[in-house]
């Protein structure tokens, strides 16, 4: 790995809560920077990415006509992040895109796929963001994401930077599935996405799912984007964020998870995302999210 690029995903639009945008920060406070250094890995943070659009508290995610809400704001930032991430693969660094909610994971897809054939995708989270307007109960966009790489829903934000589907759902694996809506459940079992719920994670061990997803990716895959919502942590690990839920993985179980993934030498991107300061404790969820982070990058456990 040439180095790291820090791409800051300052964006609040995917999702009704005050405060994301400020997680990129909240990152750099709790000293992501100096901790990726401290692998003797070259990091340039590239500072942050902010749409055009301020978020307006007044008017933030009011519900728009297509069920897609600040779907306007969702698209320009999506197309800003999309052309840095790609910048950053094209000059042969590691993105790391700090978020800010999921739904920037839309653009970070975007800039990243095109770079390679089979760009294979870990969705570390309790929720399976493979929403369309259609099908989601909330219209926040931050549900949707994975569905819009896979190249299903809206057609601007499908087309983002590049024409069409951006991955294939036979190359994305699912872990720490806890929060499934209805259109989700089908769409998995439509595409048989390889899935791991909790209870298969309490069943196998995080260890032995990682080796499988990887086994899996590896088999078929010319690179691996590691997307980590830190909701898919029990919410007393990480409260800092906005749709939290029970029952999680715990700390040491996504520490070692990181380890097993940075020992294989596939992963090939990373997000990091839906770090809210505003609800946290202190800034332990920005901290914790430091030390995965660091795990992904070689830090050990002891
Ligand atoms: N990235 C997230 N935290 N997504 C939460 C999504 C929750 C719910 N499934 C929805 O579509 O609204
Ligand atoms: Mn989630
Ligand atoms: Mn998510």
């Amino acid at each position: 790995m040439k180095r790291v690029d820090i791409i800051g995903a300052a964006t609040a639009f995917g999702q009704p809560k005050l405060g994301v945008d400020l997680g990129p920060d909240a990152l750099r406070y709790a000293n992501l920077i100096e901790e990726i250094e401290k692998m003797n890995i070259e990091v340039n943070d590239k500072g942050n990415i902010y749409s055009d659009f301020k978020v307006d508290a007044s008017t933030h995610s009011r519900r728009s006509e297509n069920n897609l809400k600040n779907y306007e704001q969702v698209v320009d930032f999506s197309e800003k992040l999309a052309a840095a991430a790609d910048e950053s693969v094209r000059a042969g660094a590691f993105p790391l895109v700090i978020g800010g909610d999921h739904s920037l994971s839309i653009g970070s897809l975007a800039g990243i796929s095109p770079h390679y054939d089979n760009l294979g995708v870990i969705w570390y989270d309790a929720h399976g963001d493979l929403n369309d307007s259609a099908s989601s109960p909330s219209g926040n966009i931050h549900g949707m994401p994975l569905a819009i790489a896979c190249g299903v829903g809206d057609e601007k934000l499908v087309n983002i930077h590049k024409t069409g589907a951006k991955i294939k759902p036979e190359n994305v694996v699912l872990i720490g599935m806890r929060d499934l809506d209805e259109g989700e459940t089908r769409y998995i079992k439509d595409r048989n996405i390889l899935t791991y719920t909790m209870r298969d994670i309490r069943e196998k061990g995080i260890s032995a799912v990682m080796s499988d997803a990887l086994e899996y990716l590896e088999a078929k895959t010319d690179g691996i984007h590691l997307s980590l919502d830190v909701d898919a942590l029990d919410p007393e690990e990480t409260p800092g964020t906005g749709t939290p839920v029970g029952e999680g993985l715990s700390l040491w179980e996504t520490l070692l998870a990181m380890n097993i993934l940075h020992d294989s030498g596939s992963i090939t991107s990373m997000d990091l995302v839906e770090v809210n300061p505003l609800l946290d404790e202190g800034n332990m969820t920005a901290e914790k999210a430091v030390a995965m982070a660091s795990a992904l990058f070689g830090r050990k456990q002891k």
